[in-house]
């Protein structure tokens, strides 16, 4: 664990933990060496030779005094080691978040992520001074006291070495049975924790599916699950540490009947023997208590498990220099692509060139959103290429591709912050009027001026003030903030109202000229305006392609597919 816990630490944590080691240790050796010393001074007690007593008393004193220091030593360096320690664990975790493709958060991981970030990362940095203190003071000053034991008795000396390997092997099973259970109680209190999020954040939905709604019974099942794994942790616990201290209490027994046999035989002073039985008292001491603080151990080593899950989750490819395209068209060639299971898209191939607006169409799981993320890199696909400016993503690199893409999808995420700063940070360098006339330039103002408190309003968690249209306006606002070259738009599919539409294409006229915009479109003025459609069918391919143009006049499924459009939203064509 600690090995690991170096891995994982600043080179400052790693020094400061182990100075605090170091001392720990040198404690446990003078803690071992002053038990020792009781022999003889016990020794010399009962037969009232008072002048070794007064020198043994001197030695004792030196060895307390040295052990005082180094506890002091130990106790300082562990307090900045487990603040160094917690530093740097967060900013690993903080790091590898950065680095992880943006597919890994697909699933919900609020719960692994709040687990580490609170918790886990704090207990784990207390552990070297909380629990490892005291199992290496179990480990070593016992130890120390078996060396010594040697020069005083080598036959029971013999006998307390014998019942070293019993003990490690129930050390080492409570630690396990402890460490498979708090994995399992970790799970499930992350699992515990995402439900409960997801529960909080769906309420309006909820409220509307009544009492037995499905969700009652996920954050009801997870919060079962943590309870049975928190009792099972509880019972392997307790047993275990029960187990454990009758394994110590019994090698004491077998030690003490050895000493009185030895002693009822006449080879062993009773003096000698009482002092020597005050020291195994002292022996068994340390290891009972380390016995409790296995489980301890295991639980650390959970987050650190977590840790090295991240760490070995392989990110996406990187070049080592990052290729420059020749210009932001983008070309899908051959690509097929399926989250892991079946193809969603298969074998699609299609071009974007820059200076173009490309509206993707196609019936509801067909893979219009899916090309947008495999564009912005959320993934790479399982075979074919996508390229911008010819260059395949994976030789421009996410960061490239990050900076040159600003999309906008339909799940919008605000943070709990102005509405102002939620468009700032498209570009956090640009002032506060620039910021200002682009959020306009998006119908943002409009918003502003309707909440209390207008640019500098607070928009909720999440966002939760703003309606879903809203939420993507600002979101549009960024984007005309960011000033990318590429723009994906993933249209909200629910009807939006007319300053919602207004502002998608008043934006959409503003950004085509010189950019690269591809479209998942659901409104009838995006899709005829676009330079090129492609209508994607069921199967993962295209089913047609052309302009609003040439796809009416081919009058095959696209040219139903506006139809029923049309007269589904009662749509008439004017011109603005
Ligand atoms: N993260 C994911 N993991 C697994 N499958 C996914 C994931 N995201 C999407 N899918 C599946 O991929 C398919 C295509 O999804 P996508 O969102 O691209 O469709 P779409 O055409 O945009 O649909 P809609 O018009 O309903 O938004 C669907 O069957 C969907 O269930």
């Amino acid at each position: 664990m600690i090995r690991r816990l170096l891995h994982y630490s600043s080179p400052r944590a790693r020094r400061l933990l182990v100075t605090e080691l170091a001392f720990i240790v040198a404690t446990a050796v003078l803690q071992g060496v002053a038990f020792l010393l009781l022999v003889p001074l016990l020794r010399a007690l009962f037969l009232g030779d008072m002048t070794a007593v007064r020198s043994w008393l001197i030695a004792l004193t030196a060895v307390g005094a040295g052990y005082a220091v180094a506890f002091w030593f130990a106790s300082q360096f562990g307090t900045k080691a487990s603040t160094a320690v917690l530093d740097s664990l967060l900013r690993r975790l903080g790091d590898r978040l950065v680095e992880l493709p943006i597919a890994w958060f697909g699933v919900d991981r609020s719960g692994l992520i709040t687990g580490i970030a609170t918790h886990g990362a704090m207990f784990v940095s207390t552990t070297p001074y909380a629990i490892v203190r005291l199992i290496i003071t179990g480990l070593v000053t016992p130890a120390t006291v078996l060396v010594g034991m040697f020069f005083l008795d080598w036959r029971l000396a013999l006998a307390m070495t014998a019942t070293v390997p019993v003990l490690w092997f129930a050390f080492r099973w409570l630690s396990t049975g402890m460490g498979r259970d708090d994995a399992e109680h970790s799970a499930a209190i992350a699992d515990a924790s995402n439900r409960v999020i997801e529960f909080a954040r769906v309420q309006p939905a909820l409220r509307t599916a009544g009492d037995n709604s499905i969700a009652d019974h996920l954050v009801e099942n997870a919060l079962q699950r943590q309870h049975r794994a928190y009792r099972g942790l509880l019972i392997t616990g307790g047993a275990g540490i029960a187990a454990f201290a009758a394994f110590v209490q019994l090698a004491l027994t077998v030690v003490i009947v050895l000493g009185a046999y030895l002693a009822v035989g006449g080879s062993l002073e009773p003096a000698t023997l009482i002092a020597l039985l005050v020291l195994g008292v002292r022996f068994t001491e340390p290891i009972a208590n380390s016995g409790a603080l296995g489980g301890g151990v295991a639980i650390a080593k959970t987050t650190l498990n977590q840790f090295d899950d991240l760490y070995n989750l392989t990110p996406l490819p990187e070049p080592d220099r990052p290729a420059t395209p020749k210009d932001w068209g983008v070309t899908f060639d051959g690509v097929t692509f399926g989250y892991g299971g079946p193809a969603v898209l298969r074998q699609l191939s299609f071009t974007a060139p820059t200076g173009t607006m490309t509206a993707i169409v196609g019936p509801s799981g067909s893979g219009k959103t899916t090309i947008v993320k495999l564009i912005a890199r959320f993934y790479d696909p399982e075979a074919g290429t996508v390229a911008v400016g010819g260059i395949p993503v994976p030789e421009l690199g996410t960061a490239v591709v990050e900076a040159a893409v600003a999309p906008v999808f339909q799940d919008v995420y605000l943070f709990d912050d102005t509405i102002l700063n939620n468009v700032w940070i498209g570009n956090p360098d640009l002032s506060r009027k620039d910021v200002i006339a682009a959020a306009t330039r998006a119908r943002v103002d409009e918003i502003a001026a309707r909440l209390p408190g207008g640019w500098d309003a607070r928009v909720g968690e999440g966002g939760s003030n703003l309606s879903g249209g809203e939420r993507q306006r600002v979101s549009i606002a960024r984007a005309l903030l960011k000033d990318a070259p590429i723009i994906l738009l993933d249209e909200a599919t629910a009807a939006l109202d007319i300053g919602n539409e207004i502002a998608i294409g008043d934006t959409l006229d503003a950004i085509r000229a010189d950019r690269t915009v591809i479209v998942v479109a659901h409104r009838l003025q995006t899709i005829m305006t676009a330079d090129q459609i492609i209508m994607l069918n069921d199967h993962g391919g295209i089913e047609e392609a052309g302009t609003h143009t040439e796809l009416l006049a081919a009058t095959g499924p696209y040219a139903r597919y506006w139809r029923e459009r049309v007269d589904a939203t009662g749509w008439q064509l004017t011109r603005r």
